[in-house]
């Protein structure tokens, strides 16, 4: 059955101490496997030694040399990539200095934005804004939790029709009611939750805040935000 054996080369085989070191296979095992290289080729007749046994093994890696001489007796079977060291490998530091177009670090070139070199002023139209730091239990991941939790944060049943005089009615914290692209929001249960405060947020509290909205932050999603606040329509009546 020693066909169920992987077939090793016999050279390739432990053979007990006291069998004979010869290459002929076992008399006795009928099946083995042909010697390799065949006892009559070519390859086993050049080989420098035929009494020795063959090696196919890599050599191992040789140690870094004390003296940093790093020259080597060029070998086909010690192979580079084995002993070279990872560092070695990285590709080398580009010595290319990258464009800057004249952008100096911290803004544009003076020379290139009309200032003449002069430092640049903070426009004192435009007001700092800012965000506030809010209470413990109302980041945006807490309002996320309280919006998907079924709570009621509309404070009316059923979809409501609001006249703007209606309207003008909830503009304080605890009932404060705004507009936002023609629909009516209940902005109270959002107020402790407003990255730029409950102030900012009440300036718009019974009235229309579109305009104020869009102005500071367009590219917020207040209809997903606001969708369980929502009221009703702002009607004219
Ligand atoms: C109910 C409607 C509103 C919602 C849902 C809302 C939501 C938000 C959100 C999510 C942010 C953070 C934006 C970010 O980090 O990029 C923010 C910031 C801010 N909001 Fe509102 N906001 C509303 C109305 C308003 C109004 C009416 C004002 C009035 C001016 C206002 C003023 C601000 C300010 C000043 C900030 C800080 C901006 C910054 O960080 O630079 N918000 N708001």
């Amino acid at each position: 059955m020693s066909w169920l054996v992987p077939s090793l080369p016999t050279w390739g085989r432990s053979t007990p101490a006291s069998s004979s070191t010869s290459l002929i296979p076992d008399e006795e095992d009928i099946d083995a496997p042909p010697p390799f290289p065949l006892l009559n080729s070519h390859q086993r007749s050049s080989a420098p030694t035929p009494s020795s046994t063959p090696s196919f093994s890599i050599a191992p890696p040789s140690p870094p040399k004390a003296n940093g001489n790093d020259e080597e007796e060029p070998s086909d079977l010690n192979i580079a990539i084995v002993d070279a060291p990872l560092g070695d490998m990285l590709p080398p530091v580009s010595t290319t200095r990258k464009p800057n177009f004249g952008i100096q670090k911290g803004g544009l070139d003076p020379a290139s934005n009309g200032l003449n070199g002069a430092e640049k002023k903070p426009d004192p139209v435009k007001k700092k804004k800012g965000k506030v730091a809010l209470t413990p239990g109302h980041s945006a991941l807490d309002w996320a939790r309280l919006t998907s939790s079924g709570q009621d944060l509309r404070g009316v049943h059923g979809f409501q029709r609001v006249t703007l005089a209606e309207l003008k009615e909830h503009n304080t914290p605890d009932d404060a009611w705004s507009v936002f692209n023609g629909m009516v929001y209940n902005i109270t249960p959002y107020l402790p939750y407003h990255p730029g405060g409950e102030d900012e947020m009440m300036r718009v509290a019974g009235r229309d805040g579109t305009k104020l909205f869009m102005l500071t932050h367009s590219w917020v999603n207040l209809d997903f935000m606001l969708k369980e606040c929502m009221v009703g329509v702002l009607v004219r009546g």
